[in-house]
């Protein structure tokens, strides 16, 4: 087994969700069919709520940033005939939400309407999150071992909650510190990882980051963190140059904490 040590001065583990801590086949396989498959009932059946509209409301911004993107929905905004408008809303809202996940996109409206999604089908317990056998007995072991543990995913704040409380092996949010997603910033620019330290209140060199997006790797390193690519079965591949540059992981426990 290849060990990584961890450098002392580290004391701080941040970890990315899907291809990290969590199988991308959990997500591309069972969380995201399940909004396509609902994406439509739902809107019909919450539309009326604040939170609904809210979630409208930045995915019509998105649209609008994206509207020089090939394929983007535009969002119409409601004018004319009612029921023929909400009818026509929602059809562009699905249909902007299937071209956004159509491109993998990790844009925050996106990410807020899946999470808001996802709450009832984690607290009615009909979908349980999954996470890589190797992953809850480190983390245990590294905040026994004074570690903080973070989470910085592209999924919302709170669907990284619903994960962590709804898990196969049951309720394991009291083992994070703290949660981070694209409203801090985006994953592949430094910046959001320097706010990221400050929010902490840590130096940026005083964080492990642990993901399998060598983009977001490079954004992290440029801003002095250190950082771990995972390998996973099912992530994407690496070039060699980066399987040279990068420390490689297969599992949480390559990684050696001197303290421990
Ligand atoms: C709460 S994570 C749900 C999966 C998801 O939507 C996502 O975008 C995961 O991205 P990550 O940054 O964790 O790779
Ligand atoms: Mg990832």
């Amino acid at each position: 087994m290849v060990v990584v040590s961890v450098p002392a001065e580290v004391t701080v583990i941040l970890l990315d969700i899907e291809g990290t801590t969590t199988p991308i086949a959990f997500v591309k396989d069972t969380l995201f069919p399940y909004i396509k498959e609902n994406v439509k009932e739902y809107l019909q059946t919450h539309w009326d709520e604040e939170e609904c509209q809210q979630d409208v409301s930045l995915l019509r911004k998105q649209a609008e940033e994206d509207a020089h993107l090939d394929g983007v929905v535009p969002i119409p905004v409601a004018s004319g005939n009612a029921v023929d408008d909400l009818q026509q809303m929602i059809q562009a809202v699905v249909d902007n939400v299937y071209w956004q996940m159509s491109h993998d996109r990790k844009t925050t409206a996106l990410k807020q309407l899946q999470g808001h999604m996802w709450k009832a089908a984690f607290t009615a317990g009909r979908m349980k999150a999954e996470f890589f056998a190797d992953v809850v007995p480190a983390v245990r072991r590294w905040r026994e071992a004074g570690m903080k543990v973070y989470i910085y995913s592209s999924g919302s704040v709170e669907a990284q909650k619903l994960l962590f409380g709804h898990s196969t092996e049951g309720d394991i949010l009291e083992l994070i510190d703290g949660h981070f997603d694209t409203k801090i910033g985006h994953k592949v620019e430094s910046e959001s990882y320097r706010k990221i330290a400050d929010s902490i209140g840590c130096l940026t060199n005083n964080i492990l980051f642990l993901t399998d997006v060598t983009l977001e790797a490079s954004a992290a390193e440029e801003a002095d963190v250190h950082v771990a690519v995972v390998v996973r079965p099912g992530n994407a591949g690496l070039t060699d140059d980066e399987k040279t540059y990068y420390n490689l992981i297969t599992s949480f426990s390559e990684l050696y904490l001197p303290s421990t």
